[in-house]
């Protein structure tokens, strides 16, 4: 029996939406509500359907005029299907489910559907039995859900010659009261819910399908139907574009389209009269459906559409969509099962026919072996069938009434032998096992080859992103590394050239510190030298200048004449004696005064003495500070080489001139004293040569007194009397005269020694002071010169080496600019490269945390179906997967 797909239209009313942006309504209806007119500019046309429900048709119109038959049927042992197309939001939840299963007035046909399976189960005779079972799936991206047990996500499609087209692995829940199905419709419809969630998808990309399976037995007669109720919410049917299906790829819009295409084109083909293939394979949905559109099955469509202009492009295309499919013949038959009494009747008849087979083969054989020798048959022998029948009484099997779904043999690639029942099942439970196992190799596959191929994109990012990146940098290392070993090589070379440089200069100023004492040495020494000579000299001018001596032995002398002279029997005259003692008396208050005055110079002496001693010590002190500031000045100079040289020098010239400048002005000082003790002491000797000259006037007025007397003594006449107390007058002046004189000769000895001493003290003072005034000149020669040059030399040589070293530094540093140049471009691709990284990272960051996100809210989802899953476990223990059998007009049956 054939039939047509039942296609009936519903309109529900304008949306808000569609109100605010001006739609107006342009649908208009026949009165006998099969006919549609659109009156569009772009889009007009009428349509004509089954029925057209408008917008103000209830659910329960729309249930009772296209889907309750459909309920007879399936228990009545046909399979049916109810799909809901049309563009989102066009109301096939609406139509399917309803706002609420459980408001009688909305609830959609689905609760409706369920509520007449099981009114019609109580409604049927107590002599059948029912069970009713119920599974829940949703294809979304060509992925089979299980929405009642949501774990498993991505379910095969199986085919097996006995069963037709079946989701292997679909959790099916026996029901056996409305609030049962109720309660497993809302548990399928959370599982939606989370899952769209989790996926951030909308449900309307998503097709639902929900089954009911009613299986039937008549217990009188022991025989089975069994009809199975599909119940599709179709995904929106409008172009992805249009809705802005967001953040979804082209591929992925190509799957979430797939499957309604693929519906299409099954419907093209189906009603275009000339395809012989029908492309149910090319989608989950087509496949599942298979029977739905061209098999077994009484199938109705519902279109939904706006009534609104705002919509009629789509409405246009539901509605041709609906008219194509109106077109559609199906084949729906009982599903139904033998009784024992009617498989054993079957069963002989079946051995009977085979029975003839046999004899009609026996006949055949005996007829070709007789041709085969040559021999001739005539044409009323021939073996046939009928002539076997009528012997033999057989009737083929396919005249048999009824028969089994499994031995239809209108499926494709049933085998064309006939086989023994036996055979054939364990042949089909066989192929089964086989087809099962090529499934699930197919989805290992498939499994593994996506896993390659995520491998393989991983790797090949890997190796875009991080390879290059790596590889860069280990050979940035690499030359930094180089860069660093050659750096460091240079820089032992320049410091052993600079302790080479130190050392030449240690040995240099050892060199000269020894050049330095020599010279010292030297000086020294003939310095020792030329101090004698002068003093030789000095000594020699001034005895030569105060001739003491000399005159001191002409007065001596002219003394000793005196005394000869009283010795003279003449002798002298008492005035002239009296005038000699009086000279005699000056000279000597004279010669007291000059001891006392030799006395003060030799006091005076001691001090110059004292005092140029004190000069050389700090001439010394002096001299011993300058080699130390020297010395240091140096030290200081070589550890600072680095520092400038020539700010050092001028530094060091301006110290060294504040010092000498201080010794000179103390030298100078010294001396001008020493100038004013010389002056001094000219002035004593000049004192004491003006005495001699007095000594040597009263020496002579004493000879011209001598020389009066003789004279008198030679013209007059001595009395006898007066003659012997003059002689013993005379004889007592000449002793003492003579002791006098020889008084005189050991003073003027002891003056003449006391006057070398002294002069030896002066000149050895005058040859002090020109040696202090020359030591302070080559002191000040030396500072300002000669020490100072060879410093300046030694400085100056310094500095050339320093100018050398600091050459070299400044090439060092031009080459160090360079490298620095180098590392800072470095430096600028790797801070660019840092900023690359950090963005990948933040990519990855982001990526990682949306990941993560994703993960979240998957495991969240995850942990929701285990609880779920642990929950239907529960509630499969309690009624989900135990077969509740209904008995008509009662209540569930207890299997216990
Ligand atoms: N016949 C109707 N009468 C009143 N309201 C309706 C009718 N049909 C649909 N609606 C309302 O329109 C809105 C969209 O309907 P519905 O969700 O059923 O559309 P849909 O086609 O299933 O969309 P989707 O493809 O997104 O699942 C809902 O708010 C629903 O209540």
């Amino acid at each position: 029996m054939s039939n047509n797909i039942k296609v009936v239209c519903r309109f529900r009313p304008q949306n808000a939406l569609e109100i605010r942006e001006g739609g107006q309504p342009i649908v208009s209806f026949d009165d006998n509500g099969q006919s549609v007119k659109v009156e569009s500019k772009e889009y007009p046309g009428t349509f004509t359907f089954d029925r057209i429900f408008p917008w103000t048709a209830k659910q329960n119109d729309v249930f009772e005029y296209s889907i309750s038959p459909i309920v007879d049927d399936v228990i009545n042992g046909y399979n049916g299907t109810v799909f809901a197309y049309g563009q989102t939001g066009s109301g096939k939840t609406f139509t399917m489910m309803g706002p609420s299963i459980d408001d009688e007035e909305t609830k959609g046909i689905i609760p409706r559907i369920v509520d007449k399976i099981f009114a019609s189960i109580l409604a049927s005779p107590s002599t059948m039995e029912y069970t009713v079972k119920v599974s829940y799936m949703e294809i979304y991206m060509e992925k089979i859900r299980d929405l009642l047990n949501p774990v498993n996500d991505n379910l095969p499609i199986h085919e097996e010659k006995n069963r037709g087209v079946y989701v292997k692995g679909l959790f099916e829940v026996y029901v056996s009261s409305i609030a049962e199905i109720h309660e497993v419709m809302r548990r399928g419809g959370n599982s939606r819910m989370v899952a769209y969630t989790n996926m951030n998808a909308e449900s309307s990309r998503s097709h639902s399908i929900f089954v009911v399976t009613i299986s039937q037995k008549n217990l009188l007669d022991g025989s089975v139907k069994s009809g199975k109720l599909y119940l599709v919410d179709l995904a929106g049917s409008e172009k992805v574009g249009k809705t802005g299906a967001s953040g979804q790829t082209l591929e992925e819009a190509k799957k979430i389209n797939k499957s309604l295409s693929a519906l299409g084109m099954v419907i093209n083909a189906l009603t275009d009269g000339k395809s012989t293939h029908i492309p149910y394979r090319d989608s989950k949905l087509t496949r599942i459906l298979q029977e739905s559109l061209g098999g077994n099955s009484r199938t109705t469509l519902i279109i939904n559409c706006s009534p609104s202009s705002y919509n009629d492009a789509e409405t246009v295309g539901t509605l041709r969509f609906g008219t194509r499919a109106k077109s559609i013949k199906n084949k729906a038959k009982v599903n139904q099962e033998l009784s024992a009494a009617e498989l054993k009747l079957l069963l002989k008849k079946a051995k009977t026919e085979a029975m003839t087979f046999t004899q009609y083969i026996a006949a055949l054989e005996g007829e070709v072996t007789i041709w085969r020798q040559g021999g001739t048959v005539p044409k009323t022998d021939w073996a046939s069938m009928e002539k076997i029948q009528v012997g033999g009484g057989a009737t083929p099997l396919s005249s048999l009434p009824g028969h089994m779904t499994q031995l239809d043999t209108s499926r494709p690639s049933t085998p064309a032998v006939a086989l023994e029942l036996d055979e054939r099942e364990e042949f089909l439970k066989r192929e089964n096992e086989l087809t099962d196992q090529i499934a699930e190799k197919e989805a290992e596959l498939l499994a593994r080859q996506q896993l390659v191929d995520s491998m393989r994109e991983e790797l090949t990012f890997l190796k875009e992103q991080d390879s290059p990146n790596a590889v860069h940098e280990l050979n940035d290392l690499k030359l930094q590394l180089e860069k660093v070993l050659y750096e460091s090589k240079e820089g032992a070379i320049t410091v052993d050239s600079l302790r080479e440089a130190n050392q030449e200069l240690s040995k240099e100023l050892e060199e000269l510190k020894k050049t330095l004492m020599e010279i010292r040495l030297a000086q020294k020494d003939s310095n020792e030298d030329n101090k004698e000579k002068k003093k030789m000299e000095k000594m020699a001018q001034m005895m030569a200048n105060l001739d003491p001596s000399g005159e001191l032995s002409a007065k001596e002398a002219q003394m000793r004449e005196t005394l000869s002279k009283f010795e003279s029997p003449a002798g002298l005259t008492p005035e002239e004696a009296s005038a000699l003692r009086k000279e005699i008396a000056q000279a000597r208050s004279l010669i007291e005064q000059h001891e006392q005055t030799i006395a003060d110079l030799n006091n005076e002496n001691v001090s110059l003495t004292l005092n140029r001693d004190a000069l050389e010590m700090r001439l010394q002190t002096a001299e011993l500070e300058y080699e130390e500031l020297l010395d240091k000045t140096i030290a200081d100079e070589e550890a600072n080489s680095s520092i400038d040289v020539l700010e050092t020098i001028s530094e060091l010239r301006v110290k060294l001139e504040a010092q000498y400048s201080a010794k000179r002005d103390q030298a100078q000082q010294e001396i001008e004293a020493l100038k004013q003790e010389i002056a001094r002491r000219n002035e004593d000797i000049q004192r004491l040569s003006s005495n001699v000259t007095d000594l040597r006037r009263g020496n002579e007025e004493l000879k011209e007194q001598l020389e009066r007397q003789s004279n008198h003594t030679s013209s007059g006449l001595w009395e006898g009397k007066d003659m012997t107390e003059r002689e013993r007058d005379m004889e007592r002046i000449r002793k003492t005269m003579a002791q006098q004189l020889a008084d005189f000769d050991v003073m003027k000895k002891a003056l003449m020694r006391d006057l070398q001493n002294r002069c030896e003290k002066v000149v050895e003072l005058e040859i002090s002071l020109d040696e202090t005034r020359e030591q302070y000149n080559n002191v000040l020669r030396n500072s300002n010169n000669k020490a100072q040059q060879q410093k300046m030399a030694f400085l100056e040589r310094n500095l050339e080496q320093l100018t050398l070293v600091q050459k070299k530094l400044v090439e060092q540093n031009s080459a160090l600019k360079k490298e620095v140049a180098i590392s800072e471009r470095k430096l600028a691709a790797r801070n660019e490269r840092i900023a690359n990284l950090e963005g990948l990272l933040q990519d990855a960051q982001e990526n990682l945390t949306s990941q993560n996100h994703k993960f979240e809210t998957q495991l969240r989802a995850l942990r929701e179906r285990l609880e779920q899953a642990r929950s239907q476990k529960s509630a499969a223990v309690n009624f989900g997967r135990i077969a509740k059998p209904l008995r008509g007009g009662v209540a569930a049956v207890d299997n216990g």
